[in-house]
């Protein structure tokens, strides 16, 4: 078996933002982030779910002001180390800026997939602020293999140290994950990652195949808490890894008690593919517009599967939260 290393970044207390309605308190974030660094998680994410400066009532109130949470995350920390997304025009280079004085040393600048030109000076001030510097390309089934492999040399050329293939709707099939990792790994010299959602059950495959094709950061949420039906299990990829001969420095057991002692604590509800997620992911949906849509359908008596078969058609891209709710007018007249 070859054993081969891997950076397992942990997503639960931004991503599972989402999953929340971006609710956590102080105490919830200490909790999980203390688990998490017990258990050897090397990085974890911590932002309002839409990135730095996400709170908005387009995306989202946050109950406690992020900067907060990064700083009892990073208290949190003996051996882990925290993260935060930034999507340039949610969130700004002071929000950066302010993040690592408080003790991050991650950044994901996430942009649309064929976006990543908005990208240039945040990673490169990442880069300055000595942070470990990822571009993040969201919603990458919208964009064919070769629009990608450009959109991340634009990255690299920028100075990112990771590029991300960010499946944001759980639409990518296993084959899709491999062609497109493959494609990366043949032009880039920097790390690849994945970050999966599992709306269609394929989160833990599409990690595999990103792996097999070159992939070394990987993305996962405790218990599946995170957009949609959630991302990749954390404690599950954890367990099949150490099958599969991955070294990731994350001890089983603890994470296991993180996600199942801890996490499952903090969850509204079970996170699992249920009718609305799965249509996400059919649809090629942003997994983080679940709980608006849920809100629109009932507010404007319609079926949910029909708002999300809609914004599919119409290429819906993260930012237009308020195209849901315009959808499920149209619907309802
Ligand atoms: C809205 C930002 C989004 O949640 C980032 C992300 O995790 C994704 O695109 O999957
Ligand atoms: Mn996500």
């Amino acid at each position: 078996m070859n054993s081969k290393n891997l950076y397992l970044v942990d997503v639960t207390l931004r991503d599972g933002s989402h999953a929340v309605k971006h609710a956590f308190t102080e105490e919830q974030i200490r909790v999980v982030a203390r688990s998490l660094d017990q258990a050897g998680v090397k990085f974890f994410e911590v932002s309002h779910g839409d990135g730095l400066g996400g709170s908005s009532l387009q995306y989202g109130l946050s109950f406690v002001n992020e900067m907060k949470l990064i700083e009892a995350a990073v208290d949190e920390c003996r051996q882990s180390e925290v993260s935060v997304l930034l999507i340039p025009g949610i969130g700004t280079k002071d929000h950066l800026d302010e993040a690592a004085k408080l003790g991050a040393k991650m950044v994901r600048v996430a942009t649309h997939v064929t976006e990543a030109d908005v990208a240039q000076q945040h990673i490169q001030l990442g880069r300055e602020l000595g942070l470990k510097t990822a571009g993040f390309l969201m919603m990458a089934h919208m964009a064919p293999v070769d629009k990608l492999v450009q959109q991340a040399k634009l990255f690299e050329s920028y100075g990112a140290e990771i590029v991300y293939i960010v499946d944001s709707a759980g639409t990518l099939l296993p084959h899709q994950v491999k062609d497109r990792t493959a494609a990366l790994r043949q032009v880039l010299t920097c790390d690849i990652g994945f970050h999966g959602h599992n709306n269609l059950s394929l989160a833990m495959a599409n990690t595999i195949e990103a792996i097999n094709e070159g992939a070394t950061y990987v993305d996962g949420s405790l218990r599946c808490l995170g957009a949609g039906s959630g991302n990749t299990q954390t404690e599950v990829m954890v367990a099949v890894f150490e099958r599969l001969g991955f070294l990731t420095g994350i001890d089983l057991y603890p994470i296991m008690d993180a996600a199942n002692g801890v996490a499952a604590q903090i969850m509204q509800r079970p996170q699992e593919v249920t009718g609305t997620s799965l249509i996400m992911g059919y649809s090629g949906v942003y997994s983080s517009f679940l709980l608006h849509t849920q809100d629109a359908a009932k507010r404007f008596g319609v079926d949910e599967r029909d708002i999300l078969v809609e914004l599919g058609k119409r290429q819906a891209v993260g930012g237009q939260e308020d195209l849901i709710f315009q959808v499920a007018a149209e619907l309802a007249n």
